[in-house]
């Protein structure tokens, strides 16, 4: 019996093998005018891409993107529709940088990334970016008072308060609830991010987005369909995914029922802007969106929003900490400039961080969280005004963000060591401009952030949070690195990457004893 249902199913699972084989084979020969770069001496293995992608990245960037040249990477670990991921000349990227998600989609690209069709990760609300940029840009003094206020609690809560008794932090187990404290309590409110069992699900999410699309790509496309929902990694995601939506219905039925996710019976949009000054993130940012808003979109945007800010904030954190104490001839001045920020009520004047703000600047730099940013596909077929170079819809493209921050041509011979003091001289040196080179601003220098109308909307968010955390640490508590538990003196450390994301350094911690 089960012999006779193979052998008549058997003609079906060839004719589908073959025909994915033939339009992975037709789309690949369509990028065929692009050229492919590869690693020397014939290692193009999956294990090499995962470890060397940023050596990859960087001579592709060099041969072919300094002169006005795209050129493709295959992709061993991508999704499975797409096989390259093309890279495109700055010139390029600054051509599309305002084209909408209509054209250029990272919706699309990150649903690819992360094999989202089999591992049920939530989609991307087309509104969602901007509603958050809109609200974070309007509300951003309000929302630096209450991180203040928050990151104080915290801090009193969970570090060393007492100048006889010091302690010991692992960054990254201090930083990922840390933040996902602070930045809940000002998305969803201090109810839900005081629940023990939603801060654990929220720094979850984004660890397992990764883990579910690397188990679901251990199958073949056609057959991991069948197999995802078995996938312990994938089950946890869409347990998750059920959680936040349970957890965020009451949330979403009060603003409703307050009038806030709809422009009402008569279409009045003015009645539904007024909203977008409130307080937490869940007033400003639902108030932003088009019109009525299900609660599917509610729970699934705001899933997408703590996946997208947490690890990212607490890597770079921790980056920034690594080389900030592991070069401590930076630390004396970034203390002063500090104390001097201190306001009479406690709060700190933000702005006048600017040595700290162009020292995490060069962190960023010189380690982005994202060796590629600015991830898109093509809907529909594309030629650049600039170069006149056509690309298929599906098509997808993204930059060489790393590779670009290093290019000696922007930033000196010296491109590849860490200098603090770098964008200090170079605002100096920009005068008018200088305001570009702010750590958060999204330029075709500075990508770590993306770049355009799709570029990150809560990089301001996560600059002023970093900022209040690092001038709170070096003013009122003195630091020394520990590595494994042991101090730590072997000066700046090299990163690693995995695929296109930082490694987090998360044998490095930091001693801290309260200052008196
Ligand atoms: C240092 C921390 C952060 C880094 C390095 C970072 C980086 C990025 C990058 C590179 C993108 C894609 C942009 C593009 O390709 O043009 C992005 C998207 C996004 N970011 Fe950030 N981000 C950070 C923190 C945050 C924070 C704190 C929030 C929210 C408060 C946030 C919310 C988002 C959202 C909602 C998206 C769109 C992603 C999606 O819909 O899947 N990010 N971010």
């Amino acid at each position: 019996m089960y012999f006779i249902t193979f052998a008549a199913l058997l003609p079906a699972l060839l004719a589908v093998s073959f025909y994915s084989f033939y339009q992975s084979w037709r789309k690949s020969r369509a990028l065929n005018h692009v050229t492919t770069h590869e690693f020397g001496h014939g290692d193009n293995s999956r294990n090499r891409y995962i470890t060397d992608l940023k050596d990859l990245l960087e001579t592709g960037y060099r041969k072919y993107n300094k002169s006005g040249q795209p050129f493709k990477v295959s992709i061993p670990v991508g999704g499975y529709s797409i096989k390259y991921r093309v890279l495109l000349p700055k010139d390029h990227l600054e051509e599309i940088k305002h084209l909408s998600n209509n054209i250029f989609s990272w919706a699309l690209a990150s649903a690819v990334i992360f094999a989202q069709d089999y591992t049920g990760a939530p989609n991307r609300g087309p509104w969602s970016g901007k509603a958050l940029r809109v609200g974070i840009h309007q509300n951003l003094s309000d929302i630096t008072k209450q991180l203040n206020h928050k990151i104080d609690q915290y801090f009193a809560e969970h570090l060393p308060q007492d100048p006889q008794k010091p302690g010991s932090v692992n960054f990254m187990r201090f930083f990922v609830p840390a933040i996902a404290n602070v930045t809940n309590s000002l998305l969803v409110g201090e109810k839900l991010a005081a629940d023990p069992e939603w801060i654990r699900q929220t720094c979850d999410f984004a660890v397992n987005r990764y883990k579910s699309a690397d188990d679901v790509r251990a199958w073949p496309p056609y057959i991991a369909t069948l197999v995802a929902p078995l996938i312990p990694s994938v089950r946890r995601l869409r347990q998750s995914r059920a959680y936040v939506k349970k957890q965020l219905t009451p949330m979403y039925e009060d603003l409703k029922a307050r009038g806030m996710l709809s422009y009402g019976g008569d279409g009045n949009k003015n009645e539904k802007a007024k909203y977008r000054k409130g307080t937490y993130g869940y007033e400003w940012l639902w108030s932003g969106a088009p019109d009525s808003v299900t609660l599917d979109d509610f729970s699934d945007t705001m899933m997408r929003t703590l996946i997208a800010s947490i690890h990212t904030t607490a890597k770079t954190m921790s980056v920034a900490l690594v080389d900030m104490l592991s070069q401590p001839q930076y630390l004396d001045e970034l203390r002063e400039e500090a104390l001097q920020a201190v306001q009479p009520d406690g709060t700190i004047d933000i702005d006048s961080l600017i040595k700290l703000d162009c020292f995490l600047k060069e962190s960023q730099r010189l380690t982005p969280v994202f060796l590629l940013t600015m991830n898109r596909i093509l809907t529909q077929p594309y030629t650049f005004k600039v170069s006149g170079l056509s690309l298929p819809a599906g098509t997808m493209t993204t930059a060489a963000t790393a590779a670009v921050a290093t290019d000696p041509d922007t930033f000196g011979a010296d491109s590849n060591s860490f200098d603090g003091h770098r964008f200090l001289r170079l605002r100096e040196s920009n005068g008018a401009s200088k305001s570009a080179l702010k750590m958060g601003m999204a330029t075709e220098d500075s990508l770590g952030f993306g770049l355009g109308s799709q570029a990150c909307p809560g990089r301001f968010f996560a600059v002023n949070q970093m900022k209040l955390m690092l001038s709170k640490f070096i003013t009122q508590w003195d630091l020394t690195l520990e590595k494994d538990n042991i101090k730590y003196e072997g000066g700046r450390p090299k990163y690693e990457y995995y695929d296109f994301s930082v490694v987090a350094p998360t044998q490095f911690g930091m001693k801290l004893r309260k200052r008196v």
